[in-house]
């Protein structure tokens, strides 16, 4: 019992990590700010560490610790390499994800005196979840810090159950990509209250309902279309998926119901803790075994060779050794340990390329950075 609740204790210094996720125009950043809002008037104030991972935003009405615009220029992404706005977004958020340890060892840094950390992920939501980047990002931050997904949602524009089902189905689609805690964040509650949401959800009867009163649920004989078949199908499943969610109605633009939103993240860091952090530990294990595996069969394989190699060619392979020995390696013939060089610790800490907003103010005027060019 009193490891349990001590092992607890050391868990809850770590910070929470908050993803914000949403299509556009959900109000990603609005929400970003009034969270940031409602932390900075507590009493005593918890200023959250802010990442900014937009790479297009133009204003933040934040201020970011961390901002991806202050490392890599997506309009010079696009020039250089002859790309498009959303490609260009994209070779950003890669670029800048090579450089993401740095920003997780400025977080780890920081990370005893802080209760939250928040990412704020581009617009364009598949940039960001359906990249490559989006995942190493995701699953760094998860891997040392319990983290959960805010997924906003616009409900003004979620009230046609078809338009409902569509943005169900892409949380769906996120929740068994991050398989993180998960948070639905109805925003814009002051424009259209969120009820109807929660009553499709616990009662697939009444999106069903909901459905067949909506006009296009017939065809000109009487029978239900194709599409709503289809959804009535998929309201079953999503049943199940509706167990694993939290939902949370809020207004950005009021502050309602974001102490809910607060209570949702706590719940889901102990979700992180009992449920994601076993399942993640056992994948790098499992990961790690596969890995010494093949190493042990790479290495029985060049052992092999070699000894076909000795028994082909006995001269050539004594002389191989002898001259070994005379430049004064090791008697058994292993390489050196310091044939291998890990390139990051020759690099002090003070020559760290990255610049932490935290003490620093974004430099403008600051072009040096050279980025790697197609062949
Ligand atoms: N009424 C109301 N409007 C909101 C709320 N939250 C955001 N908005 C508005 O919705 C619009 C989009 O908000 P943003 O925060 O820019 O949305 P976003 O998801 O960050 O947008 P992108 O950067 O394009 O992805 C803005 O006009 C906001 O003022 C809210 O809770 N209530």
């Amino acid at each position: 019992m009193a490891s349990s609740s001590s092992s607890s204790q050391s868990a809850t210094k770590k910070p929470s990590v908050i993803i914000t996720i949403g299509m556009a125009g959900s109000g990603k950043t609005t929400f970003v700010q009034r969270i940031n809002s409602y932390l900075q008037s507590l009493d005593p104030p918890k200023p959250p560490y802010i990442v900014n991972l937009d790479p297009a935003v133009t204003n933040t009405p934040f201020d970011s610790n961390i901002d991806i615009r202050d490392t890599v220029n997506y309009k010079e992404v696009m020039s250089q390499y002859n790309l498009g706005p959303n490609g260009g977004i994209l070779t950003a958020l890669n670029l800048f994800t090579t450089k993401f340890d740095q920003v997780l060892s400025l977080v780890e840094k920081r990370a005893e005196t802080l209760d939250h950390i928040i990412l704020d992920t581009p617009g364009q939501i598949e940039i960001f979840t359906w990249s490559a980047s989006g995942a190493i990002i995701t699953d760094a931050v998860a891997a040392s810090l319990p983290t959960v997904v805010a997924y906003i949602i616009d409900t003004p524009r979620t009230t046609a159950p078809a338009t409902f089902m569509s943005n169900m189905l892409y949380a769906c689609s996120i929740l068994y990509k991050t398989k993180l805690p998960f948070i639905l964040v109805f925003n814009k509650t002051d424009v259209q209250p969120h009820q109807f949401a929660l009553d499709w959800m616990q009662d697939f009867e009444a999106f069903q309902a909901a459905l067949a009163s909506h006009s296009a649920s017939r065809d000109s004989d009487g029978e239900p279309t194709y599409m709503n078949s289809l959804m009535n199908s998929m309201s079953l499943v999503l049943d199940e998926f509706y167990q694993h969610l939290k939902a949370v109605g809020v207004s950005s633009m009021t502050g309602d119901g974001i102490k809910e939103f607060f209570d949702a993240v706590e719940a889901s860091r102990e979700e992180y803790e009992k449920e994601y952090l076993p399942e993640l530990k056992r994948v790098q294990e499992a990961r790690e075994k596969t890995l010494a595996a093949k190493k042990e069969e790479s290495m029985n394989r060049l052992m092999k060779d070699l000894a076909v190699d000795k028994k082909r060619n006995p001269a050539a392979f004594t002389d191989r050794f002898a001259s070994d020995e005379e430049e004064g390696d090791d008697e058994d013939g292993d390489m050196s340990d310091n044939d291998i060089i890990d390139r990051n610790e020759e690099l002090g800490p003070g020559q760290r390329e990255y610049i932490d907003l935290t003490q620093m103010r974004r430099d403008d005027t600051n072009d040096n950075r050279r980025w790697p060019r197609p062949q």
